[in-house]
């Protein structure tokens, strides 16, 4: 089935003004960042700040890294995310004890995703998942700015049992068209491609982004 549009994320928020310019600009989602190790981490009190600052209909999705299962109960108690975000080595029942719909992210070409059949298997794992998120593997665990092997994902494609596919990893306004092309994910991630530096978002190149998706799209549609 045609699906009418692809949703978009941006990842790894850190200023209010960047919330605000995301919004506008169309994006679906932001992604804020729980994972100390990471340049694009808040505090509890920022992301408070953000999440109010975002317009009803618009998700605020709080992305995690192994974390103590305490943390993310006082993030959901104190922030109230729209959705979680799992982008570590967290197993089914760990994603599962918070009954909160959730993302659980695939670092591919890592260690146990370089071949189709294992990407496939670990994805199974975690049928309950609200999407499937596929991001390049990277020692930091994400937000590396590069890509990875698509094919890696061809499997999944035919899967009765695939989970909506979110697609992250080095994307930007000029890439995303292509990998849209490619993959016609349910939706895309971005967080490096429209950035000026870790944590500071570029509006104009959000936005860029943002229409980049939506020229994607019409063409897909017109080619129906
Ligand atoms: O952004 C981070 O610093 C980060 C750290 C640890 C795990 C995930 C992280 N970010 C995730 C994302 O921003 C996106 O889901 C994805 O990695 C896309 O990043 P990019 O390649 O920079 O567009």
């Amino acid at each position: 089935m045609m699906q009418y549009r692809t949703r978009i994320k941006v990842c790894g928020l850190t200023r209010l003004e960047d919330v605000h310019a995301t919004a506008a600009a169309g994006a679906d989602a932001i992604g804020l960042v729980f994972y100390p190790k990471s340049a694009r981490c808040v505090s509890l009190e920022q992301a408070r700040v953000l999440r109010q600052a975002m317009p009803a209909l618009a998700d605020v999705v709080a992305l995690f890294v192994n974390a103590e299962p305490d943390h993310v109960r006082q993030v959901i108690e104190q922030v109230q995310p729209d959705i979680l975000q799992f982008h570590g080595d967290e197993s089914p029942d760990y994603c599962r004890q918070f009954g909160r719909r959730y993302m659980r992210a695939f670092r591919v070409g890592g260690p146990g995703l370089d071949t189709p059949e294992n990407v496939r298997a670990a994805c199974l794992e975690f049928p309950d998942a609200s999407a499937w998120l596929f991001d390049s593997y990277s020692a930091g665990y994400g937000g590396s700015g590069r890509s990875f092997d698509f094919a890696l994902l061809d499997v999944l494609r035919a899967d009765q049992n695939a989970r909506p596919v979110v697609l992250a990893g080095g994307l930007n306004a000029q890439s995303v068209a292509d990998a849209m092309a490619r993959l016609r994910p349910y939706a895309v991630d971005v967080s490096s491609g429209v950035e000026v530096s870790p944590g500071v978002k570029s509006p104009e190149r959000v936005a860029e982004f943002i229409a980049a998706v939506g020229q994607a799209d019409a063409a897909a549609r017109s080619s129906c």
